[in-house]
């Protein structure tokens, strides 16, 4: 039986959310001029590097289990696929995989199971005691044009049953005119709606133009009071990418330098290898440090990860890929 590095120290420890701080235009004059090209090259050696091997990858791959939102976010979503995904966070691993892997008491599971409204009861009852959040798409998700009072409503009704974290979409159009002030009373409005639930702010990073625009949309967002910013829904045509990381992780690191508030990182949509979410694990740990390398402040958005990181943990144990049927989610 292997041990392996870092496993104990998982957890799921809080720390005090953001509050948010009044809106200062200020800071977004300072982000006049983003160097794409340069993101662009720090994204690439980020791919490029030589993969983490042996027990520290299986480490890493437990790691990335930890920190992910398993969702579901299909138009032909069912109680019943829904309950077989909360089946599926509550033991992400075939047993005598978790007894090969050495983990003992070591429990590894999603943060938590994203989900449409309409399933946030069922996942609420099919996770209960386990530590699992709940987190619901909201306002208009993904598009996000409903009435403002429609999208209010729908974050207040899933909080009423049971949604612990709120995944809402912003008004691409404020962005795209630079009507900051809007973007900030919008998230702020969402914030207040959410009451104790977490509030993690999608972008559509692929929807916004420019690097330029994506660190000054995540400004806004964590000053409106954003808990996590996330980068997109999964429905965009370009989602998640390492340079609009660096920009989103950048922003964020200029908000904890200025205020002192951690804000939390969720990058979603089209991660789905487990080398991809190796990548994103190094741009957290070199762009924010280890202290981000936790399910409170990092999270993956995705519906297909956790079966190609059960196939490269069963490489590691056994030498061969076995078929991703043998993985099969739901
Ligand atoms: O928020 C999560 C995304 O919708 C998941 O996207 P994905 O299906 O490409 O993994």
């Amino acid at each position: 039986m292997r041990s392996l590095p870092m496993t104990s120290s998982v957890n799921h420890s809080g720390h005090p959310r953001n509050p948010g701080i009044d809106l200062d235009l200020s800071w977004l004059d300072d982000m006049r001029y983003v160097n794409r090209s340069a993101l662009e090259r720090r994204a690439q050696t980020l791919a490029r590097r030589r993969s983490i091997k042996g027990e520290y990858q299986a480490a890493w791959l437990l790691r990335s289990i930890a920190c992910m939102d398993l969702t579901t976010l299909s138009s032909h979503d069912t109680d019943e696929r829904v309950r077989r995904l909360c089946a599926k966070a509550k033991q992400p691993l075939r047993p005598d995989m978790v007894a090969q892997l050495g983990l003992g008491d070591t429990v590894i599971r999603p943060a938590a199971v994203c989900v449409y409204h309409p399933f946030v009861a069922t996942a609420v009852e099919a996770l209960q005691g386990t530590g699992i959040q709940v987190a619901a798409v909201s306002t208009a998700f993904p598009h996000g044009l409903a009435p403002f009072a429609t999208r209010l409503q729908e974050i207040k009704e899933s909080v009423a049953d049971g949604a612990t974290e709120i995944d809402v979409v912003i008004t691409r159009g404020h962005v795209l005119s630079g009507q900051w002030s809007a973007l900030y009373d919008e998230v702020k409005a969402f914030r207040a709606a959410c009451g104790e639930a977490h509030l993690k702010v999608i972008l559509g990073t692929g929807e916004l133009s420019t690097l330029r625009n994506v660190m000054r949309a995540s400004l806004v967002s964590m000053m409106a009071g954003a808990d996590f910013v996330k980068t997109s829904t999964g429905k965009e045509t370009v989602n998640a990418t390492l340079p609009v990381g660096l920009a989103m992780t950048r922003a964020i690191r200029t908000y904890h330098e200025r205020t002192g508030w951690l804000v939390g990182f969720k990058p979603a949509g089209g991660i789905s290898s487990a080398k991809q979410s190796l990548d994103w694990l190094s741009l957290m740990r070199e762009e924010l440090g280890l202290t981000w390398l936790d399910p409170t402040l990092f999270r993956f958005g995705a519906s297909s990860l956790l079966t190609d990181i059960e196939r490269q943990l069963d490489h590691y144990l056994t030498g061969r890929y076995s078929a991703n049927h043998r993985h099969a989610i739901a």
